[in-house]
């Protein structure tokens, strides 16, 4: 079955498409240096100096070369680019450029990922995945870089990098391991709400195509006035919400675990472009004031009663990469990439994103990573000079600041704003767990149950009980569905114990 599909689909036609378009080879090769090399038997480099075959020493050390730091979350993905296209004015709300004109398109590419697999891991894996989107306005890049859930694990960033490494690889066994994921989840009980998403269906999406994209944070945008309002972005897929359950999961994933990268690429190839409707639920500032709780939680979603959803513009894709290591490994996007009218969000999640993907960015791809031609803006005159691979500035303008000799100038926004001041305290959002459970359908409960029993039942014991201690406190025929569960499970093993016993 899946070798039928590989022959026909254009992903793996790829290599023949591009000698049908080219025709004849594509030129004399040759050494990075550009001298012609001779190849013309598998003999040639025997019974002569190595040392003197250029091209031989140039392609081992390039091998030894290839591989940059992988992200160390979101390292598996698959990208493609097209355009945003405004369809709604919301100039009341926020002046960024991009947005101030019904039908103004801004190119975009976009990076899909799963959260925890390595680099070239199961796109079929029960997981968060990453949404991220960079527009390339006229002001810069703003990178909106979200997830396939309305929320996320934690509030406290604190808690990041540790939450990392339980849902990683164990550093004796280099296995993910159960009982560091359940004993994580079930001391910072502020991510059931997230497991919901994570066990329910919306944890493995039927490819990237097919799922949705949310900020989670709560953004701060500003108008041409001066005037505040508080927006989270939603981005609905136009091609509806398929997922697979976690049998077809395995199935698929066994067959192809590069299904997701495969289905978006052949999409596009065959002009059957994804899009997507961005939305934004807008508070004002008052609204925020108002709120009888923290708007700004990334574990709680904001509800659609109270904040309906506004449409902004068409997200579509109708481009492949042409490379993916330069246009898909190499991207930097980072929530720091802010334009003006969109502030960024006051949480402290947000502030150390700030911060974390910078420095993940510098350390992946180096000091000049901005240069790298799929991170380049449409335009910027910096004062940063030198470093590894610099490409920007290589022209005799002035390297410092201020100076009389023509070097680029300040600007001043009358109305740039300030990120308000807030309080946070810590996060339970059980009541919006449980409500998440209420509204499941019979099917989507038996799944979510099915699901969680599934992973909790590879952990000890007593994780076990102390997860039920939560899901206790969240919905009682949660709780007593994913207990009988467990316990249907640990009798079915002692029953095939007792039975090897019986047998012996
Ligand atoms: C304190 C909290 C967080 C920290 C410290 C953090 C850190 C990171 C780091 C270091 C990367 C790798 C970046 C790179 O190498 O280019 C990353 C990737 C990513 N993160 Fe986070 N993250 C946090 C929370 C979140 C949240 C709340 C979201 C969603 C709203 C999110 C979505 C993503 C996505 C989509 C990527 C992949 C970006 C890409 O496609 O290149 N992260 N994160």
């Amino acid at each position: 079955e899946a070798v039928d599909k590989y022959y026909e689909d254009l992903a793996s036609q790829q290599t023949v498409k591009f000698a049908e378009k080219t025709g004849t080879p594509i030129g004399i090769l040759t050494t990075s240096n550009g001298a012609p090399v001779e190849y013309r038997d598998a003999n040639v480099s025997l019974n002569r100096r190595i040392i003197t075959n250029e091209f031989l020493l140039e392609t081992l050390t390039h091998l030894n070369r290839q591989r940059i730091p992988e992200r160390v979350v979101h390292a598996n993905a698959a990208g493609a680019s097209g355009y945003f296209e405004v369809t709604h004015d919301i100039t009341d709300i926020c002046k960024a450029k991009f947005l101030n004109q019904i039908n103004k398109k801004t190119p975009v590419a976009v990076r899909f990922s799963t959260t925890i697999p390595n680099i070239g891991g199961s796109d079929t894996t029960r997981d968060g995945r990453g949404f991220a989107v960079k527009f390339y306005t006229e002001d810069g890049n703003f990178d909106l870089v979200g997830l396939s859930f309305p929320v996320f694990s934690i509030k406290d960033p604190l808690f990041f990098p540790t939450f990392a490494n339980a849902q990683g690889r164990n550093p004796a066994t280099f296995l993910t391991d159960d009982n560091m994921r359940w004993d994580f989840f079930t001391l910072r009980p502020e991510i059931f709400h997230f497991l919901m998403y994570r066990f329910g269906d919306e944890g493995i999406p039927d490819g990237y195509r097919h799922m949705p994209g949310f900020s989670i944070h709560t953004y701060q945008v500003i108008n041409e006035h001066g005037n505040y309002s508080f927006v989270r972005f939603h981005l609905v897929s136009n091609q509806g919400f398929k997922y697979l359950t976690s049998a077809e999961a395995t199935r698929i994933g066994g067959l192809d675990p590069d299904y997701a990268i495969r289905d978006l690429y052949n999409a596009i190839a065959n002009g059957d472009y994804p899009s997507w409707q961005l939305y934004v639920q807008v508070l004002s500032l008052e609204d925020v004031k108002r709120a009888d709780f923290d708007v700004f939680d990334t574990t709680r979603i904001l509800p659609l009663d109270k904040y309906p959803l506004r449409p902004v513009g068409q997200l579509v894709l109708n481009k492949n990469p042409v490379n993916y290591f330069a246009e898909v490994e190499q991207i930097a996007m980072c929530p720091n990439h802010l334009v003006p009218g969109i502030l960024g969000a006051p949480d402290q999640l947000f502030q150390s994103r700030r911060l974390s993907y910078r420095d993940a960015q510098l350390y992946r791809l180096g000091a000049n990573f901005q240069n790298i031609p799929i991170n380049c803006p449409f335009r910027s005159f910096t004062y940063n000079i030198n470093g590894l691979f610099n490409l920007e500035k290589t022209d005799d303008s002035p390297s410092y600041y201020p100076n009389t000799y023509n070097g680029p100038v300040p600007y001043v926004d009358v109305n740039k704003g300030e990120l308000i001041e807030i309080v946070q305290d810590s996060s339970l959002s059980f009541d919006q767990a449980a409500r998440h459970y209420d509204n499941l359908t019979e099917g989507a409960r038996e799944r979510l149950i099915g699901n969680f029993v599934d992973s909790l039942g590879k952990a000890s014991i007593n994780l076990q009980e102390r997860a039920l201690k939560w899901f206790r406190l969240i919905h009682e025929e949660l709780a007593e569905r994913v207990e009988h569960g467990l316990l249907y499970n640990r009798n079915k093993q002692q029953r095939s114990v007792d039975h090897g016993w019986g047998y012996r």
